[in-house]
């Protein structure tokens, strides 16, 4: 049995045989990264002896997010890399006692001397799963004070890593499969910890690679990158260019003077008649980055295009350095733009390269890849869309990582039964009554093998079975409800953490897979459910028994009003 070193607790037979994952990618993720209150709670539990009694909450947000209907959930890993090691320092116990108000007495203090999660447990949907409203996304069960501990950091983790997901999976969406999404927005996120969860969710949610170097490290995320403006205006000529040698791609011969090579071309192109009149003198300290850049990365040359003048300059003296390669063996990859009209500038682009292709016969030149940035997000992809456009990759930065959109997902932390009671949270707004009960959830799936509904049960009811009809209600609205026919039933809630029973946990998958899931999950929804505009609700329903018995508690706890 291979353990971590960090594990909670002494005794580590105590825990089941799964390896113990490693702690929180981010060292700020403590048992101290909670809110005030849940310490107050905590001791106030303590003090009134109530602290084991065994409690179950609910993870879960009222709304999708974008205006859509679907949200990625994500973050899971995470929370349970932090209850594997949840474990308070000396230095953090003497924190909590200082922070308390009033006196705290020493038994407390004990108390969180021995605190760990192995009397707590912890179900939750596999990530990267697509998940809808109400429908909990974790159940924690354990000893009221050290859930309730919990509530804060499982919801920091989950909710924005769950947003970001949700937005990456939404730019993907808008973009069609074929293209490559890059993020970029490092330099934009809320801090490191917002650029490398933005990286890591975003990929998850289906983008292709990122620009943030830790984040490649941390988690095997593809790098990618071009480079920057500054680049280019670093440059002012060619003469600075000292060494000018560059062996042929196979190694059989040198060019000893590829500057000239570049010039040579830059000189063709200019004279050529299917390019007369396009341009005239090019800007010649970007000809002198661009062959630079080439001499440093001749197998992967990607020039930033829009520096100057995308068409008078850019597109032809990447051209030129192109060929150049070419004639050496080398394949250029491709152009980024970053301002100006994407579509109008990718098709400028992509035209001038079929010419290069047609008029020096260089197969596949026409095909050379266009990047496009500057400020994207779903609505500038789709407009792109609409018009047409030649682009074959998308680096998205502010929009995407600062969730520019919608600011948070609001996933909430409800408790549903303590001590084997049903509990229930009421309100004014229906949508923001708890559904109470120690609770099951079920995908159920159509003919067509779309989801067609998720329903939660409680407990110990039986579970829905392929081939017999169920009834699925609205949890709150009477008049709606359908029998359904389930053709595959999925259990939602698995258990990811089982404490210190000795019950199977589920593993924690490689994120890869967890995008895996994430992108084959997104295609088997029903495009209605998918699309931007005004898309289709998908049912969230309880079984009805569950029905009767959350409205028999709510009767039960609504006080009743009497009018004078
Ligand atoms: N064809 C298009 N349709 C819709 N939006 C577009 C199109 N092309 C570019 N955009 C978007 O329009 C905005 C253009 O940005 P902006 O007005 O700042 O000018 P710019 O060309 O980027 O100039 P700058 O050099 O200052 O960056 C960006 O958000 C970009 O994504
Ligand atoms: O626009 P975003 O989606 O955030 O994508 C990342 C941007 O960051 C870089 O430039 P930066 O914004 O630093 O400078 P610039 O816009 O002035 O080129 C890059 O050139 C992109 O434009
Ligand atoms: O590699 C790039 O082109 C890049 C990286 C970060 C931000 N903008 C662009
Ligand atoms: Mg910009």
């Amino acid at each position: 049995m291979e353990v971590n070193a960090n594990c909670p607790n002494g005794d580590r037979s105590r825990f089941d045989s799964a390896r113990i994952p490693d702690g929180p990618t981010n060292p700020m993720v403590t048992p101290l990264l909670t809110d005030l209150y849940q310490f107050t709670m905590a001791y106030a539990y303590w003090k009134a002896g109530k602290h084991q009694e065994r409690a179950v909450f609910d993870l879960y947000f009222r709304k999708n997010p974008f205006g859509g209907e679907y949200t990625i959930f994500a973050g899971l890993d995470e929370c349970i890399r932090f209850v594997a090691n949840f474990k308070f320092s000396e230095d953090e116990i003497a924190f909590v006692r200082q922070s308390l108000p009033g006196s705290c007495e020493d038994g407390f203090c004990n108390y969180l001397r021995g605190l760990d999660c192995s009397e707590v447990e912890l179900y939750a949907i596999a990530e990267g799963s697509v998940v809808f409203p109400k429908v909990p996304l974790l159940r924690i069960e354990g000893p009221i004070a050290v859930v309730q501990l919990l509530e804060t950091p499982l919801l920091n983790l989950v909710n924005y890593a769950s947003l970001v997901a949700t937005n990456a999976a939404r730019h993907r969406f808008v973009a069609g499969k074929s293209k490559i999404l890059l993020e970029f927005g490092l330099r934009r996120a809320q801090g490191p910890d917002g650029g490398v969860g933005a990286s890591k969710y975003s990929y998850l949610g289906g983008f292709d690679a990122t620009s943030n170097v830790a984040a490649g490290r941390l988690f095997g995320i593809p790098l990618r990158g071009t480079h920057s403006h500054a680049f280019v205006s670093s440059y002012m000529s060619l003469d600075e260019i000292v060494d000018k040698s560059l062996p042929s791609s196979d190694g059989s011969s040198s060019c000893e003077d590829f500057v000239s090579l570049v010039q040579t071309w830059l000189n063709k192109i200019q004279w050529s008649s299917a390019f007369r009149g396009i341009f005239g003198e090019t800007n010649q300290s970007e000809l002198a980055a661009f062959t630079s850049y080439a001499l440093a990365f001749p197998n992967n040359f990607l020039a930033l295009v829009d520096t100057y003048d995308v068409m008078r300059s850019g597109i032809p003296n990447f051209c030129a350095v192109a060929l150049a390669l070419n004639d050496l063996g080398y394949k250029a990859m491709g152009i980024r733009l970053d301002s100006g009209d994407l579509a109008y500038l990718s098709g400028e682009a992509r035209k001038f390269f079929r010419a290069i292709e047609k008029e020096f016969g260089v197969p596949g030149f026409g095909k050379m890849s266009i990047t496009a940035s500057n400020d994207l997000n779903e609505e500038t992809l789709d407009a792109l869309n609409k018009q047409g456009h030649e682009v074959d990759a998308f680096g998205v930065g502010t929009n995407l990582v600062t969730c520019f959109a919608q600011a948070a997902l609001g996933c909430v932390f409800k408790l549903v039964e303590i001590n084997n009671q049903p509990r229930i949270k009421l309100s004014e707004d229906v949508s923001k009554v708890s559904i109470p009960c120690k609770k099951r959830s079920y995908r159920l799936y159509g003919k067509e093998g779309y989801p067609l509904v998720d329903i939660m049960t409680g407990e110990n009811e039986p579970s829905p079975k392929v081939g017999e009809r169920i009834l699925c209600r609205h949890p709150f609205n009477e008049s709606k409800r359908a029998y359904v026919v389930p053709q595959k039933v999925e259990e939602l809630l698995k258990c990811y953490w089982p404490g210190s029973l000795g019950k199977a946990r589920e593993e924690l998958p490689p994120l890869k897979d967890i995008r895996d899931r994430c992108i084959k999950q997104l295609e088997q929804m029903r495009p209605d459910h998918m699309r931007r505009l005004n898309p289709t609700p998908y049912k969230v329903s309880v079984s009805a028994k569950l029905y009767d018995f959350i409205h028999f508690l709510w009767l039960n706890e609504a006080p009743v009003g009497e009018l004078q």
